[in-house]
């Protein structure tokens, strides 16, 4: 994996992701529902959460905070839901495949459920992210800018590129729990910023200047 021309960057990086990580699998199955749950509420007032048709999200793995409580809330709303898969022949690019009640689902390399590549193939059955209104986003580390820590593997960063150019641009929230929140975290050229942060005790907004 390539980072910065500063060494140091990668390795700090590398340590705190591991730390991060490392916290929310700390977590009591207990807090994890009580974490979803609050987490659930407060996505649900969102407005960039209430106007959208078109939502993606992603099924929780290895103490990520739960967003699939939102399924039910949804779905009586008539929100076409999106997961991300991973692209074939694409390297750490996503779709995002339509989640409906009979999606074929299997695991993919990292253990994640997906919507089967034959399913995924189908274009009627995916969407560009361009497409999306609003992408929940898994992270794992958060600051009070709302910058965003992922896995690593940048598949979001990939997936959002095009954000950069002129067209349409779907709403960004990640969410975490409130224990992967630090003070700063380092921001990379191909960083895409988030439009908000959600946990389960807050929702933070980056400050715009300029
Ligand atoms: N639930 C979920 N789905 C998701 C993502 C995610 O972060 N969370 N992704 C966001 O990009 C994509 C998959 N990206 C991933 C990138 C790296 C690893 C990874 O390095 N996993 C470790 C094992 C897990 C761990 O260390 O906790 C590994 O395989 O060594 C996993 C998924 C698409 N789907
Ligand atoms: N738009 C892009 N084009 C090419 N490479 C990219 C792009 N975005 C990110 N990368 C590469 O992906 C790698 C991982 O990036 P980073 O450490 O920021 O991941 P992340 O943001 O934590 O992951 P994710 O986006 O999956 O949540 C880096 O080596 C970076 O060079």
């Amino acid at each position: 994996m390539n980072d910065t021309a500063n060494g140091s960057t990668l390795g700090n990086k590398t340590a705190l992701r591991r730390e991060l990580k490392r916290r929310r699998r700390t977590l009591s199955l207990y807090q994890q529902k009580q974490a979803a749950t609050n987490l659930c509420q407060r996505l649900k007032q969102l407005p960039e959460i209430r106007r959208a048709k078109r939502i993606s999200l992603y099924l929780p793995v290895n103490g990520e905070i739960d967003p699939t409580r939102l399924l039910p809330w949804l779905r009586q709303r008539k929100v076409s839901i999106y997961l991300p898969v991973l692209r074939p022949f694409s390297v750490n690019r996503l779709w995002f495949v339509a989640y409906r009640e009979a999606t074929p689902m299997v695991k993919n390399r990292f253990g994640i459920a997906e919507p089967c590549p034959r399913f995924a193939a189908d274009k009627r059955n995916r969407l560009p992210a361009w497409a999306l209104d609003t992408l929940i986003v898994p992270l794992v580390g958060f600051d009070k800018q709302a910058n965003r820590m992922g896995m690593g593997g940048g598949f979001y960063d990939r997936s959002l590129a095009f954000m950069r150019q002129p067209g349409p641009t779907p709403t960004l929230i990640g969410v975490a729990h409130a224990c992967q929140q630090v003070d700063a975290l380092p921001i990379e050229p191909w960083d895409i910023p988030l439009d908000v942060v959600a946990s389960d005790t807050m929702i933070v907004r980056p400050i715009k200047t300029g």
